[in-house]
């Protein structure tokens, strides 16, 4: 938000939930990162949420993107697909650095989840961890990998 006048945040995979990989609705990861933004005081009214299902045609997805969303200028990722197909379409690319990546790491987290382990807790924002509880997200874990 010190760089942009406007963010807008792409809530991948949209179509996905309830898959090892994909836990969460589109819906829930959204509710996710607004509740830690404004736990946070981070002003949400610059901020817009786009959520954008997968498509087959990766040569494609820009288009697709851009299909969804309000006009963007800068792209903020550090996922190698999406900074590849955003750089071959010649758009401005800002990729920010890792931050201890060992254990601030989505597939991690999830193992601690589904290992019954709260250790997880710790590894994402009060805000997150708190609904995660609320909406027995460890739990769907556990059971989407046959363990409850
Ligand atoms: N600690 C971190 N520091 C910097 N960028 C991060 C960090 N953790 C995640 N990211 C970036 O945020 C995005 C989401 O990463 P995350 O680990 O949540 O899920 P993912 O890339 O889908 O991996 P996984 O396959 O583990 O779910 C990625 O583009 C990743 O590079
Ligand atoms: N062909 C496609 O649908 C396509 C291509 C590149 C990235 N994506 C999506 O972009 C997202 C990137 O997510 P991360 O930044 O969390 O790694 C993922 O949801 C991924 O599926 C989709």
């Amino acid at each position: 938000m010190e760089r942009v006048d406007e963010l807008i945040i792409v809530i991948g995979s949209a179509q996905e939930s309830h898959t090892l990989s994909n836990p969460f609705t589109a819906g829930e990861r959204i509710e996710m990162i607004r509740r830690t933004l404004e736990g946070n005081n981070i002003d949400l009214s610059t901020i817009y949420f786009i959520p954008i299902p997968d498509i087959l045609m990766n040569s494609v997805w820009v288009y697709h993107v851009k299909s969804f969303s309000p006009n963007f200028d800068l792209i903020i990722s550090r996922n190698p697909l999406v900074l590849r197909l955003f750089k071959e379409a010649k758009y401005e690319i800002l990729e920010p650095p890792p931050y201890d990546r060992k254990i601030y790491n989505s597939t991690y987290i999830r193992r601690l989840m589904i290992e019954n382990n709260n250790e997880w807790e710790k590894l994402v924002p009060t805000e997150v961890s708190n609904y995660i509880h609320e909406i027995k997200g460890d739990e769907r874990l556990r059971s989407i990998a046959g363990l409850s």
